[in-house]
């Protein structure tokens, strides 16, 4: 079994500096010994993919910042992970911030049509042009997916593959009034942190399987947001959440995932190591290494 280590120095999608560096930080951790230490090839492209896409003139669309580096490094990352995929290997995207998964999955979908998407973080990012108020698009990921809102020229090239009940949010906590009306008109599956506290983790992800993977029998295509976490778990993250995840709560997510067989493949988002003093960095980036090596398999016992 081979796994893709896709770094990602991003961070056009929102105005934080820093995040661009989380990839570099987690492989400096040891991620990529890690996952070797469980069995798996790993391949890893260096750390400079994407870096030489750029935009000289990329004034913003409305208010969408950033929006042709946006689309061009996306793109980009959607044929990546395609590659990937195609080649039967699992791609770990790292982060960089959460516009990305644009492109991750995408890639996922072109060759998985039928793969579901878990969504695991604080925020829905379905924002669309219309809705959104920060022109973040690390905001808007999921709108673009599901072709939702109004068309975006720059944005042409994401296929709606997406399917809103192949869709799953578990971690949410900061929505959007947009995004609240977004979800309910569109009849999204989405646990909140209320559910979580209500059904507790191991029943959230069970019903959240039920519903978008029945049979189990889709791939599951898992994009985690760090800042799904709690801020004292993960604090070194762009947009800090209270009254998040568990650091158990995460990682229990990852390793039931794993268990089902059907991992296709994973982002880690949103570390940005330059946010908060070092212990709080050092935190943030061995947390992120420990959800990868749960999602690709590493036990308790
Ligand atoms: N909903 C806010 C926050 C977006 C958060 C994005 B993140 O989940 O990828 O961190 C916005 O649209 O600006
Ligand atoms: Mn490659
Ligand atoms: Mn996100
Ligand atoms: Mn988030």
């Amino acid at each position: 079994k081979t796994t893709a280590i896709v770094g990602c120095p991003f961070s056009g999608g929102q105005p934080k500096a820093g995040v661009d560096q989380g990839p570099i930080r987690l492989i400096e951790a040891g991620i990529i010994k890690d996952l070797e230490g469980l069995g798996w090839k790993v391949k890893f492209d260096g750390h400079h993919q994407f870096e030489d896409i750029s935009a000289t003139n990329d004034p913003p669309i409305g208010i969408l910042k950033n929006p042709r580096l946006v689309s061009r490094v996306t793109q980009s990352v959607a044929k990546v992970v395609g590659d990937h995929v195609a080649k039967g290997e699992l791609p770990v995207t790292l982060g960089g911030d959460h516009s990305l998964a644009m492109g991750t999955i995408s890639g996922t979908l072109s060759k998985y049509p039928d793969a579901c998407v878990i969504w695991i973080d604080a925020h829905a990012d379905i924002n669309t042009a219309e809705t959104t108020k920060s022109g973040n698009i690390h905001g808007m990921p999921v709108s673009f997916l599901l072709g939702l809102g109004p068309k975006v020229d720059e944005f042409s090239w994401v296929k709606p593959l997406l399917r809103t009940d192949r869709l799953v949010y578990i971690g949410l906590r900061d929505v959007d009034a947009g995004e609240k009306k977004i979800l309910r008109d569109n009849n999204i599956k989405a646990f909140s942190m209320h559910e979580v506290d209500k059904y507790g983790i191991g029943k959230v992800v069970e019903i959240a399987l039920d519903h978008v993977n029945p049979g189990r029998d889709r791939p599951i295509h898992l994009s985690f947001d760090v800042d799904a976490l709690d801020p004292s778990v993960a604090p070194s993250t762009g947009t800090p959440v209270r009254g998040g995840l568990t650091f158990r709560e995460g990682h229990y997510i990852c390793e039931a995932i794993y268990e089902t067989g059907l991992l296709v493949a994973l982002d880690l988002m949103e570390v940005n190591p330059s946010l908060a003093d070092q212990a709080s960095v050092k935190q943030t980036v061995a947390v992120g290494c420990s959800l990868v090596r749960s999602a690709l398999g590493e036990t308790l016992l």
